[in-house]
């Protein structure tokens, strides 16, 4: 009930959350604690508000103009996952995006184009890192997905427990990458439809 409050609190969306996470437990402190530092030095692309008395954080993207999933915007939302995580009081994470119109773009293009083999490997790493720091969370976990959300956005709503999306036609939702031939992680279409759930903003 708490969960269902916050998330109306926060989003005016309709929270259909009951169920516990089944996910096993995920306490490693990881390596993109080293990329720490030179987050810090540019404004946060993630902002997160943890309510004591319900147990729920609210995890904001925040990084114009789309919320594209550069490494910098990738190592920063997994530390925030992460120390969420760490934090025995935190039970349920809602992930949502600040700017209008769009929840997330997906993987930043330009993190894929002219870049070292080395960078590269450091920014698919942080994709994979992503998905299955999400993916295997203790954290009862909710996408309000509130814009569109193609590709890599769609593929980072499908590491959570629910996804609740704003009811508007201009919104959109899925995985385009598939006509590429890039094809998501194994495991995350599995609730896809089971525990996506649309509403009005
Ligand atoms: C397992 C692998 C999984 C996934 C692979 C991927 O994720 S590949 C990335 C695929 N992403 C896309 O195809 C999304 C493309 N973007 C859009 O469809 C639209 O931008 C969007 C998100 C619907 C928003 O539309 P809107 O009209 O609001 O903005 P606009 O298109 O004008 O874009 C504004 C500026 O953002 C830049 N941009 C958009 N998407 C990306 C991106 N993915 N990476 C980097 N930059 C992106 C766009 O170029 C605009 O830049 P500007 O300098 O202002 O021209």
């Amino acid at each position: 009930m708490a969960l269902r409050a916050a998330l109306r609190q926060k989003c005016g969306l309709i929270g259909i959350l009951s169920q516990p996470s089944s996910s096993g437990s995920h306490s490693r402190v990881s390596a993109v604690l080293v990329s720490q530092m030179r987050n810090n030095a540019t404004s946060p692309k993630i902002k997160v508000d943890f309510n004591q008395s319900t147990g729920v954080a609210v995890l904001s993207m925040q990084s114009p103009p789309v919320n594209s999933l550069s490494l910098d915007f990738l190592t920063e939302l997994c530390i925030s996952v992460e120390k969420l995580e760490m934090d025995r009081a935190c039970r349920g994470l809602i992930i949502t995006s600040s700017l209008p119109k769009v929840f997330s773009a997906g993987l930043d293009i330009l993190e894929m184009y002219g870049k070292s083999p080395e960078r590269c490997g450091e920014f698919w790493r942080a994709v994979q890192e992503m998905w299955l720091k999400m993916y295997s969370s203790n954290m009862v976990t909710i996408a309000a997905i509130n814009g569109s959300s193609p590709a890599g956005g769609c593929l980072l709503s499908l590491t959570c427990d629910y996804r609740i999306m704003s009811d508007n036609p201009r919104y959109s939702i899925g995985l385009n990458e598939t006509l590429l031939g890039i094809v998501a992680p194994f495991g995350t279409d599995k609730n896809i439809i089971k525990n996506t759930h649309t509403c009005s903003n």
